[in-house]
């Protein structure tokens, strides 16, 4: 079955990397591609299947509202997730529950493997630290990956009963020692030139361990979208992270 197509947010970076991605593929038709003054509506009238929201944190809940409240299925890479609004878009999915929603932190197999990794790593290493690197437009800081990637890294320290990082900072510019995300430090740099950068780095006696992944170009989010677009009619609910549809 073919399955009909929307990008919201396709004169973006990411978004139009998508148009391009959603035309090449054999088994997918674009449908409909919407930009800031774009009706939600031409998502209805062209009988969208699924989807890809790839816009601002300040704009992503409506879109969302309106998708999972007229029978659409939504891919979402974009960024500025709490609890507050997992908890809105679980209460969407609960008045639609034959509709699925992916929101993926990251879309690039080696940044979802990188936080593999540092969750694997978590509970071996006394110190931890994520440095995101990212170019010099990006609305948000930390990066939703950098988020991510603590939150998953506390978890896993909590759960192997380490106890919580011992910051002997006493003397302090503020934000000199990043923001704590669940106890971990994460440090944003903005540079122009840059796309999308993680260093996860861990410490203890004696060694040291770098996890570092690198997205040179907007290319290298595509499979993860296609593969969300294509996985998503078939999971109903909430699927938060691209690992759900892999095979790790
Ligand atoms: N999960 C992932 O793998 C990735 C996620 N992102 C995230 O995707 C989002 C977009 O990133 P970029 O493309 O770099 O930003 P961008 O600023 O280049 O593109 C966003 C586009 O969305 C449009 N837009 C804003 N509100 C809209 C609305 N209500 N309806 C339709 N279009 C709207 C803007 O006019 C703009 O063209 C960010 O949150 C970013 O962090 C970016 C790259 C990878
Ligand atoms: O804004 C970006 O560019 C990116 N945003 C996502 C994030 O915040 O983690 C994914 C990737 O880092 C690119």
């Amino acid at each position: 079955m073919t399955l009909r197509v929307a990008v919201i947010g396709a004169k973006g970076r990411i978004g139009a990397e998508a148009v391009k991605a959603v035309e090449a593929a054999p088994d997918l038709e674009l449908v409909a591609s919407l930009g800031r003054d774009s009706e939600l509506t031409e998502l209805t009238d062209a009988r969208v299947d699924v989807a890809v929201e790839l816009t601002h944190p300040d704009s992503v809940m409506a879109n969302l509202d309106y998708c999972l409240s007229n029978g659409i299925h939504v891919v979402t890479g974009t960024t500025g997730w709490t609890e507050e609004r997992l908890a809105t878009v679980r209460g969407l999915l609960d008045a639609a529950p034959s509709l699925g929603l992916l929101i993926a932190p990251n879309f690039s197999i080696g940044a979802v493997l990188g936080m593999q990794f540092a969750q694997k790593a978590a509970k071996y290493f006394e110190s931890v630290e994520v440095v995101e690197l990212h170019h010099d437009r990006k609305a948000d800081a930390p990066s939703g990956t950098a988020t991510r990637t603590a939150q998953l890294i506390a978890a896993a320290r909590e759960a192997a009963g380490r106890a919580p990082q011992q910051d002997p900072t006493t003397h302090e510019l503020p934000g000199a020692r990043g923001a704590d995300v669940d106890g971990i430090p994460v440090h944003a740099v903005r540079l122009r030139g840059l796309l999308a950068h993680q260093e996860v780095l861990f410490g203890d006696t004696g060694e040291t361990l770098t996890i570092r992944h690198d997205s040179l170009h907007h290319s290298c989010f595509m499979p993860g979208i296609l593969l969300g677009v294509r996985k998503i009619v078939d999971q109903p609910g909430l699927t938060f992270g691209l690992e759900h549809f892999l095979d790790l």
